[in-house]
């Protein structure tokens, strides 16, 4: 059997970290404040965004959930995030992914002040990040906790074939992005990629960001290869399972991430670690 890559320990040992470094900021009179914003009735958003609230009222901080609705105008969702670009007790701002067809998203994104921009999905955070340049900027959620998760498990990557199934802005280009960074040759693979398996079969590191049920099965991957699933998918009995057959993978793999308990805490956990990093930095830079 794999050896189980645990996103629920990492994550909850995270997010004590967390803790203690904003009970340090408020004995210095400073509350981090997140404000995530989610527009319409999405289930699976509803339940992420209360999750990243209780979280954020857990380990201290100023938590608010702007809640609008579905019809709202794009002039009025950019209204809004000005708002909370000009509000000085909020250090970090999140739009809940996706929105509603009329809204151009990136038009949005790209609105979120770059010092607020918690997701780390502004072009001067992501030029930073394909820059590779030191110092001190945020990067998407969810890849930046999937390295966090490979570092803690010592997993090896300079040198290491990896393949990034999805082209996200959220997970498979900033993924991609991270994993060069840290010397890793990648192939990002797409909804256009004909045969994926050819690249898998060969992959010392697979991320699986599709949505996908099932994937990948035993015949797609290589023997200890490592594989991080950061699907979110119901299979027939409605039971949440990942992109990655994970019974037909796990004896013939070294690592994976079980879906749930994998990604998806990670991704939590690090929106909470760098909602304090933009807090931190805003304070440097005398904010
Ligand atoms: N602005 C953003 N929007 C979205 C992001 C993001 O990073 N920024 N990511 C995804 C989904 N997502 C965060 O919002 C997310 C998905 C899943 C989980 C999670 O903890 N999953 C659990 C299962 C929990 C459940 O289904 O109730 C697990 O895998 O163990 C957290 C965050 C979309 N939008």
């Amino acid at each position: 059997m794999a050896i189980l890559l645990d996103g629920k320990k990492t994550a909850s040992e995270l997010n004590e970290t967390t803790r203690k470094r904003i009970l340090k900021l408020k004995q210095c009179g400073i509350v981090p404040g997140l404000a995530v914003v989610i527009v319409g009735e999405d289930q699976a958003s509803q339940r992420y965004v209360r999750n990243k609230h209780k979280l954020a009222l857990k380990l201290g901080m100023n938590s608010v959930i702007k809640e609008v609705p579905a019809s709202i105008t794009e002039a009025q969702l950019l209204a809004l995030i000005t708002e909370l670009n000009q509000d000085t007790t909020i250090q970090a701002i999140l739009v809940q992914d996706p929105l509603p067809k009329h809204i151009n998203e990136q038009r949005i994104m790209q609105s979120i002040s770059s010092t607020k921009d918690v997701d780390g999905f502004t072009a001067v955070n992501v030029g930073q990040l394909y820059l590779n340049l030191t110092g001190n900027y945020p990067v998407a959620c969810t890849p930046k906790g999937i390295m966090t998760l490979l570092e803690k498990y010592d997993i090896f990557l300079r040198g290491k074939k990896a393949v990034v199934i999805g082209r996200s802005a959220i997970v498979g280009k900033p993924m991609a992005a991270l994993l060069v960074n840290a010397g890793a040759s990648v192939s990002i693979l797409h909804r256009y990629t004909t045969e994926i398996a050819e690249y898998t079969r060969d992959a010392d590191l697979i991320i699986s960001a599709t949505g996908v049920l099932r994937l990948l099965g035993a015949e797609a991957v290589k023997p200890g290869a490592v594989i991080v699933d950061v699907g979110q998918n119901l299979d027939e009995t409605g039971h949440l399972v990942g992109d990655v057959d994970f019974n037909a993978v796990k004896d013939k793999v070294a690592a994976i991430t079980p879906v749930p308990g994998g990604v998806g805490p990670m991704t939590i956990a690090t929106l909470m670690q760098q909602t304090v990093d933009l807090t931190e930095w805003g304070l440097a830079n005398g904010k």
